[in-house]
């Protein structure tokens, strides 16, 4: 089975159980997950859709650790995670969850070579090892000729690349793309989403909020949010 909401076991990544997250704005609440249960499969890609003010997010930023749920379960690689600190849960984006931005998020002082090694530099990688790890990452996603250059000095389809190469370089459970094609024109975003493909057919988890139905047309799966709750899966 590639995907349920239900489902356990060492072929699912992570999995929400009836995952709330209430904002209290004054006296107002909102239910920006209204109690949502989802399994992400090992191997699979997901495209999360749905109009603005639906969820997308605030899912997203609950699978990639950088928020908490108010109530329900989140477990990821197995372990429910929804207790741990924020120590804690930065130490799992760092070694298992790769995330590429809309705006690309590089450091602009830094070299492409340099922005592909940051998380290895911080996982205390030995400098020549991550070197060579980060030319064989550009290598991989067709910027081996450009190592020495910085981000100003890249296309916006070429700062996507070097983002896809770091969100790689950890080798990590999950990829989080998050409207990866936004700002790139339509041959680039086309180029874009093959790669990705082509990561998602070696083997890699990807999940992608994207507003445009032909970029989610590249997932196996397409998940739609309304007002907070999971309103239809779409794909095999
Ligand atoms: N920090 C916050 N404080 C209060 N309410 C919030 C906060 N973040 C999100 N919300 C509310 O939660 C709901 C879901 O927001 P979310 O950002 O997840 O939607 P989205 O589908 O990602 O929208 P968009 O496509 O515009 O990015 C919205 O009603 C939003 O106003």
């Amino acid at each position: 089975m590639a995907s349920s909401p239900s489902g356990s076991g060492p072929d699912i990544v992570a999995r929400l159980e009836n995952a709330r997250k209430i904002y209290t704005m004054g006296s107002q609440k909102v239910a920006a997950l209204g109690g949502i249960d989802i399994c992400f499969s090992k191997g699979s890609f997901w495209a999360i859709m749905g109009f603005s003010g639906s969820g997308k997010s605030t899912m997203m930023n609950i699978i990639g650790c950088l928020d908490r749920l108010t109530s329900g379960r989140y477990i990821f690689q197995g372990k429910d995670i929804s207790g741990l600190n924020d120590d804690a849960l930065s130490d799992i984006r760092l070694r298992h969850i790769g995330f590429i931005f809309q705006s690309f998020n590089l450091i602009s002082q830094l070299s492409v070579q340099r922005n592909i090694e940051l998380p290895l530099y911080y996982l205390g990688w030995d400098t020549n090892r991550s070197a060579d790890h980060a030319r064989d990452l550009a290598a991989m996603v067709g910027l081996e000729d450009r190592l020495d250059h910085r981000p100003a000095e890249l296309s916006g389809g070429q700062m996507q690349r070097v983002a896809i190469a770091r969100a790689l370089a950890t080798n990590p459970d999950l990829i989080l793309a998050d409207e990866p094609t936004g700002n790139l024109d339509s041959k680039t975003s086309r180029q874009i989403m093959e790669l990705l493909d082509k990561f998602h057919v070696a083997g890699k988890t990807i999940i992608m909020v994207t507003h445009e139905s032909h970029i989610a047309d590249y997932a196996r799966h397409r998940l739609y949010m309304k007002d907070g709750m999971i309103e239809r899966i779409e794909g095999d």
